[in-house]
């Protein structure tokens, strides 16, 4: 039986209630329509406070969270429009835009202190505890409909729903978005915030190959019909090889020194030290609330990958963080992801591909590019955040310090098993990637690499490690 999950194409129809986050070959996992930048007129009110909320608004001039007056002014102006909600629940698109701009006033008011002691190079302190009404009402309506949680998610609101086209003619390439909403420094096109923002899209832009190539591995291994899965692992090493290249643009386009300032806005309530608590919604439940940060570990391309190559991991506590963030995606990415895992576990994908030399090739090649992925993250992680901030936990709340390597390693190890199965292969390794690019690389060469990979990760982590235990102990004692 071949894999049956509901994936659209490019000649589906779309019509307003079909969910923007529907997994499809021509957008991946992208929103099946460019999200809307506008809400109705009737959200004016809520419009308002965004346009004025940026630390540097569009014109230079210092906006409402440079001068610590997002949360009077949200007091003094906002209604509730909770009823308001309800008149558009037909409209999958404009739910998923009011979702959106709620989820971006809800991070910038339970964080704006946090931003003015980070500011003055305090640590972030306590965040604001409650949430009141006329946000918490329509957002937890809002995500009910929408179908995320009452809090930022990556794909629903900050990275993934959160451009436009600044010449929609032109379609959708770097140079031409542009951000719907910004904390930072406005809708600037070119700063790290919009930056961070658009590499992530760019990434995902190349995802419908990603999962057009799954999905045909997974039927060439469903169908024991090997010159299938084989071309299905070559589509996917080729959208691997995209994704990856535009992931290392990230040092450019979005600056290591410049990521720690927007940050404080996308962290989460869960495991984070300024909700220690929870945050209570006002008009919602008395009993306060916590849901993780905006991350890219909402992210479902690795997660396909994972699932779709079987890729085991530890049991541990921080295996136990990276299977609670699958909650953190939309409906229909869960469905498929978890749709994907049952087929590749029935079809045993992986024994399968290691029957063949050739075909263990290609699924070592495809581990070498997650890996590739998880190393590179390492990197930003270090350069981005290791270097500039001291707070342990990550903007979803994951340790900062071991829980990337929890995945590496178990990549880096499946990786060592599977080469002796690649020892005959006769794959030509420039027919799946250029013949500079890391697919090129011979399996000795990559080996080499994981090997090599392996011993520098245990050691920076340890490495962090100690250094922040000692921090943490100096603190306690000074
Ligand atoms: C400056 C750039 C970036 C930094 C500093 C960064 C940082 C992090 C951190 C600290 C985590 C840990 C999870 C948590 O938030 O609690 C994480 C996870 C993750 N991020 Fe990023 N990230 C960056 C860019 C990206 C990009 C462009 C993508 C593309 C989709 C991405 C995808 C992911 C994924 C898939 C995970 C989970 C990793 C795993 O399963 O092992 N990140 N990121």
């Amino acid at each position: 039986m071949e894999f049956s999950f509901p994936i659209l194409n490019a000649n589906s129809p779309i019509s307003p209630s079909t969910m923007p986050f529907t997994v499809s070959t021509h957008r991946g996992f992208l929103p099946v329509n460019n999200p809307p930048a506008t809400l109705p007129p009737s959200f004016a009110p809520l419009e308002s406070l965004l346009t004025r909320m940026p630390i540097v608004l569009a014109d230079g001039t210092p906006g409402l969270l440079a001068e610590g007056k997002l949360g009077e002014t949200v007091e003094k102006e906002l209604p509730d429009l909770s009823e308001e909600v309800e008149k558009y629940k037909d409209d999958a698109g404009i739910m998923n835009a009011i979702y959106r701009d709620y989820s971006f006033l809800l991070s910038a008011y339970l964080l704006e202190p946090c931003h003015l002691r980070f500011l003055k190079g305090e640590g972030y302190g306590l965040g604001r505890q409650r949430l009141p009404e006329v946000i918490a009402k329509p957002m937890v309506k809002v995500s009910e409909i929408a179908g995320f949680k009452p809090f930022m998610e990556y794909a629903g609101s900050y990275a993934l729903y959160n451009y436009r086209l600044a010449d929609p003619s032109l379609g959708l390439t770097y140079s031409n978005l542009r951000l719907i909403r910004a904390f930072e420094q406005g809708l600037n096109p070119s700063s790290s915030e919009a930056g961070f923002v658009f590499v992530h899209i760019a990434m995902v832009s190349h995802s419908g190959l990603l999962i057009s190539g799954a999905v045909q591995a997974l039927n060439g291994a469903l169908t024991s019909d090997r010159p299938r899965f084989d071309a299905g692992m070559k589509d996917l090493l080729e959208a691997l090889k995209e994704i990856n290249r535009v992931m290392d643009t990230m040092w450019g386009k979005s600056k290591p020194n410049g990521y720690n300032t927007f940050r404080t806005f996308i962290f989460g309530i869960t495991s984070q030290s300024m909700f220690p608590e929870g945050v209570v919604y006002e008009g919602v439940s008395e009993e306060p609330m916590a849901f993780r940060g905006e991350s890219g570990a909402n992210d479902s391309m690795i997660p396909l990958c994972d699932n779709l190559l079987q890729i085991p991991m530890p049991d541990t506590p921080l295996t136990e963080i990276l299977q609670d963030f699958r909650q953190y995606r939309p409906g229909n990415h869960r469905e498929f992801l978890q749709a994907v895992k049952d087929q590749s576990e029935k079809a045993s994908l992986k024994q399968f591909a290691l029957e063949d030399p050739d075909s263990a090739e290609l699924y070592l090649r495809a581990l070498d590019y997650v890996r590739e992925f998880r190393w590179r993250h390492w990197c930003f992680t270090r350069e981005y955040i290791l270097k500039f901030s001291k707070h342990p936990t990550a903007t979803g709340g994951s340790p900062i310090v071991t829980w990337l390597p929890n995945q590496l390693q178990a990549v880096l190890a499946l990786m060592i098993q599977v080469e002796p199965y690649c020892a005959n292969a006769t794959v030509n390794p420039n027919a799946t990637a250029d013949a500079d690019g890391p697919g090129a690389k011979d399996i000795q060469e990559i080996m080499a690499l994981v090997k090599s990979q392996q011993v520098t990760l245990s050691k920076e982590v340890a490495k962090y490690t100690a250094e922040r235990a000692s921090n943490a102990a100096s603190v306690r004692t000074s």
